[in-house]
């Protein structure tokens, strides 16, 4: 009698118990995620959840590749995807809204559920991540020059509700609560610690308020900010969760002893656990060790804290959607992304991986399966190319303006690509004259009546260039823009000529200038297509061959459904950018490094002919057809040698 009694209280313990949980879960008839700030973790229908995350910016993989990259992540233990959500891919001009194919955030979120993955979404409006503008769009500059971004400055903030008016709609079916998997959401980036050293709390708490308005009361939105110096305190929103971000190299110990002098209570949570860093052009790409990055993950998980890897798969900057830094000097961002990520810039898993697999293996179930292969790459080896114009031919063949001082990109409507200036010079000058551009952003060709005199760099002395200009001279300057800064105090980064140009202290006036966009290949091909109104010009730009276009084809006969991924080699070519077919695969600089290939997706390919297109800014390795070529080979180079003089 005396066990019957006992078996019937423990029952009835259970069942009560049970009934209080299910109580939780139900009350709403919703899901739930929440904080359990009594016993300092996350809840997930009531029950204890801890998220190991990894970071796939689905903006730097191509749609058709989603679903391999997402079962990667799962497959190597990791339980939630965490993305930024950019902005200006999803409106690069006001009002014109992209949400299919690869800007299909929906069905990211979807297949990353399909493939057993929680979500984590970092809105912004601000995402930094090494992209141009930090994500903001270029036309925030076009319409309010003065605009003083991530404030409460009204011509920011009525961007701000359109742009999440928009977005936020459609996440919010997407919620855990509402049968998603996306289980919080993240407010601005990093905004006590990227250097903009203004703590606009009306701002902050405004986007609390716009969140909460069309996400409602009850998902669980947090900050992340570097936890040193006073980053917290100007980052921490009230009532939104505050975490942080460090790397292998500091103490976990340490770093969340300072998230929690600003929560007490909560889940110890890094969002962002670097597996390598930011790459630029002409430093050597970064890298960690494996072990050290186990190692530091293992002394994180083992604090029961939550975290995200960033990046899990780094992917492309595809475009020209790279963004750039300004140290101690100005530097810019490569089109890979590669971050020395567990799985690489092609997809492929690293020697980290399975390493990885196993340390999360010691405190969450792995999903059963086989680790997934290096998958095989394509060998389609030289594509021959041939000039197909100069680019002051083709672009003489553009529309232009033509305005007393010169204009920015911004002012021109260029998102990003180059613009030509040319203006005559009005006087004889003695020789050489000293030609100053002052604030130059960011690389321009110097063009005196058609002839190459010289380069300026942002990086460099952009303010002393000896020039031999005869009387009437034309002056033309091809100025490129190399992504505007992505972090801190310039991020209202003007691109193009931003100040008067001088030719020994005279300024210059009268300008004529032609844009020429760069994201996609159709207006080239117009231009292109009207060859021959322009074949009297020089075919190539410059007796080194650059300001030039030039062109290939290459067929793919494979038995396979669909070509292999392959990497465009670029031997002997200078600087420039690459597309093929109608896709633009991103710059090319393997005159400085650190990457000397370009990562091409097999899914903008097909079987049969391919184009080829290439412009060339500075140098080919073209005196002779035979030597005029590109390789399209089965392996990746982007740690290369970057030479000392950059
Ligand atoms: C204290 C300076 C912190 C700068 N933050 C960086 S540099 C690399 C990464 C990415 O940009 C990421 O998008 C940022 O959130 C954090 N971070």
């Amino acid at each position: 009698k005396c066990i019957c009694a006992s078996f019937f209280v423990l029952w009835l313990i259970i069942a009560v118990s049970f009934e209080v949980q299910l109580q939780e879960v139900t009350e709403s008839g919703n899901r739930s995620f929440t904080i359990d700030y009594d016993n300092n973790q996350f809840l997930k229908d009531g029950q204890p959840f801890r998220y190991v995350s990894g970071s796939i910016h689905y903006f730097r993989v191509l749609a058709a590749d989603w679903p391999d990259r997402l079962k990667k992540l799962r497959m190597a233990g990791f339980n939630a995807v965490q993305t930024v959500v950019e902005w200006s891919t999803h409106e690069p001009e006001p009002g014109n809204y992209l949400f299919t194919e690869n800007q299909d955030l929906e069905n990211f979120i979807m297949t990353a559920q399909e493939q057993d993955l929680y979500v984590i979404l970092r809105v912004g409006p601000y995402i930094c991540a090494e992209r141009d503008m930090g994500g903001l769009p270029y036309w925030l500059l076009k319409l309010h020059p003065n605009i003083r971004l991530r404030t409460s400055d009204p011509a920011f903030l009525n961007h701000v509700d359109a742009w999440m008016g928009v977005l936020l709609p459609r996440i919010r079916p997407l919620l855990y609560e509402n049968g998603g998997p996306v289980i919080m959401v993240q407010v601005e980036n990093e905004y006590g610690s990227s250097g903009l050293f203004q703590c606009d709390y009306q701002y902050t708490s405004h986007l609390r308020q716009l969140f909460r308005h069309h996400l409602g009361s009850s998902l669980v939105l947090f900050t992340v900010d570097n936890p040193s110096g006073n980053n917290l305190r100007c980052g921490k929103i009230p009532e939104v969760y505050a975490t942080v971000d460090f790397g292998l190299d500091k103490d976990p110990g340490q770093q969340f002893e300072q998230q929690r002098l600003f929560e007490p209570r909560g889940p110890l949570v890094n969002s962002e656990f670097y597996p390598g860093w930011i790459d630029h052009w002409g430093e050597p790409h970064h890298t960690t060790q494996p072990e050290a990055l186990v190692k530091g993950l293992d002394a994180i998980l083992a604090l029961n804290a939550s975290v995200n890897m960033y990046m899990f798969h780094g992917g492309t900057s595809f475009g020209l959607t790279s963004g750039s830094n300004v140290g101690s000097k100005f530097q810019s961002c490569p089109t890979s992304y590669d971050y020395d990520a567990p799985v690489s810039e092609a997809g492929d898993p690293t020697d980290k991986y399975p390493l990885l697999r196993e340390v999360i293996g010691k405190y969450l179930p792995l999903p059963h399966g086989p680790l997934p292969p290096t998958s095989p790459k394509g060998d389609y080896g030289k594509v021959a190319l041939n000039a197909v114009g100069s680019l002051k031919a083709l672009v003489s063949l553009l529309p232009s303006v033509t305005a007393f001082w010169p204009q920015t990109f911004e002012e021109l409507g260029v998102t990003s690509g180059l613009v030509i200036y040319s203006t005559t010079v009005p006087m004889r000058m003695p020789d050489p004259a000293r030609l100053a551009l002052n604030d130059l952003h960011d690389r321009a060709y110097v063009l005196v009546n058609g002839k190459l005199a010289g380069t300026l760099a942002r990086e460099g002395d952009m303010s002393d260039l000896p020039i031999y200009t005869p009387r009437h001279a034309t002056l033309d300057l091809v100025v490129e823009s190399q992504g505007r800064v992505s972090i801190g105090r310039h991020l209202n980064d003007f691109k193009g000529l931003t100040t008067n140009v001088t030719l020994n202290g005279h300024v210059l006036m009268h300008w004529q200038m032609t844009a020429l966009p760069l994201t996609d290949t159709s207006h080239l091909h117009t231009v292109i297509s009207r060859l021959p109104q322009v074949i009297l010009h020089s075919l190539t730009g410059t007796p080194r061959g650059g300001l030039t276009m030039y062109s290939g084809m290459f067929n793919i006969t494979d038995e396979d459904p669909h070509p292999l991924d392959t990497f465009l080699k670029l031997d002997g070519w200078g600087k420039g950018i690459a597309w093929v077919n109608d896709f633009c695969l991103g710059r090319y600089w393997p005159d400085v490094g650190p990457q000397v290939t370009l990562y091409v997706p097999g899914a903008v390919m097909h079987r049969g002919d391919n184009t080829l297109l290439l412009l060339e800014l500075e140098r080919a390795p073209c005196d002779h057809p035979d030597s005029c070529f590109v390789t399209l080979q089965n392996h990746h180079q982007i740690n290369g040698p970057t030479p000392p003089e950059f």
